[in-house]
């Protein structure tokens, strides 16, 4: 069982306008781990620095600094040219993801052979069948392309793809914000079906507090590159105590959320003075990650 470690984790951006650059610090001192057979969800508004993560975890962009290792059972870390049988991702548009002159069998087969998970044009096409099946596809859909199907369908496709490596870490970048409402909660559900039946670590990237509840165990809330709350799903979204998990809750289509969070009292808390803090539901305290860090230079 493979755990995934994220350290410290720091992202700048250089931008460039005329001969002016400036940095733009995307992500700051994110931490979290990702443990099999949970779900953590990473939750924010447009910009706050989610894709960011998703995508250093994915090894498509680097960090600035800090760290991301998988770790295996023997807590040993997994070495570089193995992260990908280990860590997959699941991209939020599954148009773009998959290649349109490609069948979807030709999708499943590649990262069967490329991660030594099957060999010989029958083996490769039966697990590919069995694939399929995993996600609740007919294998007659094999010799199809990616235009014959719905997004949903393409959806699936890509879930039993990072499912191919055998991965245990899988990372899904708003997997449904970009499909029909009639076929978002197949597509949850069927994620969280595969978590519990192959105890995978997921992180599940969304910027929707109510399925983020429904689907997570835990919560990190992200604001401007800083995580401002973590903790137990119910805890964070029924007690949120940074401003900004208020503001997003209050914001939240959901009725239910926001009649809880109408009745609770913002508390002197609500001030902007919270900004760089972060609310910890499990120390049940307010922690500053810079002083912390601080701390930990001046004692080591
Ligand atoms: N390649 C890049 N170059 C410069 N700035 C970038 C780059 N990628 C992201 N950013 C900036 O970093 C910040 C965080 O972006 P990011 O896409 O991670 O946010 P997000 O929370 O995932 O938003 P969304 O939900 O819209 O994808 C934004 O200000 C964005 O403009």
């Amino acid at each position: 069982m493979t755990t995934l470690e994220v350290r410290d984790l720091v992202k700048e951006f250089t931008l460039r306008s005329g001969l002016r650059r400036t940095r733009l610090r995307a992500v700051h001192r994110v931490g979290f781990t990702l443990v099999p057979g949970r779900t953590v969800a990473l939750v924010g508004a447009s910009g706050s620095g989610k894709s960011t993560v998703a995508r250093m975890i994915a090894r498509l962009e680097k960090p600035t600094s800090g760290t991301i290792a998988a770790v295996g059972p023997d807590g040993a870390r997994i070495e570089d040219r193995h992260y990908r049988d280990h860590v997959q991702m699941v991209f939020q548009d599954p148009f773009a993801s998959l290649n349109p002159f490609h069948s979807i069998e030709h999708h499943l087969a590649r990262p069967l052979v490329l991660h030594g998970r099957a060999k010989g044009r029958e083996q490769v096409r039966d697990r590919a069948a069995q694939l399929l099946e995993r996600v609740n596809l007919p294998a007659g859909l094999m010799d199809r392309r990616p235009h014959e199907l719905s997004g949903g369908q393409r959806q699936r496709v890509a879930i039993a793809r990072a499912l191919a490596p055998g991965a245990q870490v899988i990372v899904a970048d708003e997997p449904v914000s970009m499909l029909d409402v009639s076929s978002r909660l197949g597509v949850l559900n069927l994620l969280a079906r595969l978590q519990r039946e192959d105890d995978l670590a997921v992180l599940y990237i969304t910027h929707d507090l109510a399925t983020a509840r429904h689907f997570s165990d835990s919560i990190l809330v992200m604001n401007r590159g800083r995580i401002v709350e973590r903790g137990p799903a119910d805890d964070v979204i029924l007690d949120p105590r940074h401003p900004y998990t208020k503001t997003l809750a209050a914001a939240a289509p959901d009725p239910e959320l926001r009649g809880r969070l109408r009745s609770a009292d913002p508390g002197p808390e609500a001030s902007s003075d919270r900004d760089h803090l972060t609310y910890d539901h499990e120390a049940g305290r307010w922690v500053d990650i810079d002083a912390d860090a601080q701390a930990a230079v001046t004692a080591a």
